[in-house]
């Protein structure tokens, strides 16, 4: 392989090669990629580099296995189609979910006026205490993770508890508390959808607390000169019970479908659904969570808005484990209990290293 360093002139990567005064430099910058790319840099950093760059392993095909559910026809279809959308794969796109398709474009107009805005006010956000309601930064596992990512992030915790408007960035202050209002609702019906999906009745999976909490994580993916050296975002699954995925019309975003990367195309007005661990594990591998990836770009910056519904920073003491009304003696539980925040400790401590959490927790 050629090593993107000689090119640099660092000639080679010496054996002795310590990452981390390069990644403290890039932290103590407090403004991200984007600051990177502000400087003019035409190369990708090596603290970026993946030894193996796993975006260019696999073959990718068009995206048409990726079911779009409209929500518009009558329910007792959705729900056949969303139980096999989610035995198959766990991921799909809505239309018609009710968030107006407007609020859409000025939630991704919003993420772009903060990661936009001065350095000053990015650094006002950007920190490492994951105990913040508001934090702003790069890669959130930067000092554990093999290569960095060519990715900033800023996330709002906004439910259970409601943020004072003045805890949250001028940039998107309004339009996020909105978005959040419209995609609480949608996350609402879904897991009701779920729920009778499962057999269940339809409260069931809200009435556990599957809704309870949300976190809006806004994704900015500069452009990046050597794409093909790095990552957007590397192969995971989520470690919340469902997401609700709002993305550009860049495309880049990828799910893994028997060892083939799959895209996500971008669908006007389409809001993307997963399936997470925790939904997997409580429906007791039913529905499972799928990895996905997003690859970085030359002609970003590319934005997204992932809506994360978990309580891991405003825990509960609630407990989830299999629900016994999907157990049987054919069906015995495959994970023990845990609570959202012990589940989540796990996730953290390992960062995106593409395993799953949900190993810990099999019986
Ligand atoms: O940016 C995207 O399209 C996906 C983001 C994602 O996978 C995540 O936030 O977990
Ligand atoms: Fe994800």
């Amino acid at each position: 392989m050629v090593n993107p360093n000689t090119q640099k002139g660092f000639t080679e990567t010496p054996p002795n090669y310590d990452r981390k005064p390069e990644l403290e430099a890039f932290d103590d910058t407090k403004t991200g990629v984007k600051g990177l790319v502000d400087a003019g840099l035409t190369r990708v950093p090596r603290i970026f580099i993946r030894e193996i760059a796993d975006g260019q392993t696999l073959s990718i095909s068009n995206g048409s296995e990726i079911p779009v559910i409209d929500f518009d026809v009558e329910r007792d279809l959705i729900i056949d189609q969303v139980r096999e959308a989610c035995e198959s794969g766990g991921f799909f796109q809505v239309v018609n979910h009710g968030v107006p398709v407007e609020l859409m474009g000025e939630m991704i107009d919003g993420v772009r006026r903060f990661n936009e805005d001065c350095d000053e006010e990015r650094r006002r956000y950007y920190t490492r205490e994951t105990t913040k309601k508001v934090v702003f930064n790069s890669n959130f596992d930067l000092f554990r993770s093999p290569a960095a990512n060519w990715r900033d992030t800023i996330v709002c915790i906004m439910a259970p508890h409601a943020l004072s408007p003045q805890e949250l960035p001028v940039a998107l202050r309004d339009v996020i508390v909105e978005y959040s209002k419209q995609v609480m609702k949608l996350g609402v019906m879904l897991f009701e959808l779920l729920s009778e999906a499962l057999g269940l009745k339809p409260n069931h999976l809200n009435e556990i607390g599957c809704s309870e909490g949300l976190a809006v994580l806004g994704h900015y993916y500069p452009a990046c000169p050597e794409p093909e050296l790095t990552m957007g975002n590397p192969k995971h699954s989520d470690n919340d019970f469902l997401t609700v995925l709002l993305q550009d019309n860049i495309g880049g975003l990828q799910v893994l479908r028997q060892n083939q990367w799959v895209d996500v195309p971008p669908v006007h007005g389409a809001l993307v659904v997963n399936i997470g661990d925790l939904l997997q594990l409580i429906s007791n591998d039913r529905f499972k969570s799928s990895e996905h990836r997003v690859l970085a770009n030359r002609v970003g910056p590319r934005i997204s808005v992932a809506s994360f519904f978990t309580t891991h920073l405003q825990p509960s003491t609630r407990i989830f484990g299999p629900i016994e009304e999907l157990l049987s003696e054919e069906n015995p539980p495959l994970y023990r209990e845990t609570t959202v925040k012990e589940f989540t400790r796990y996730y953290h401590t390992k960062g995106l290293d593409g395993t799953s959490a949900l190993t810990h927790f099999k019986l």
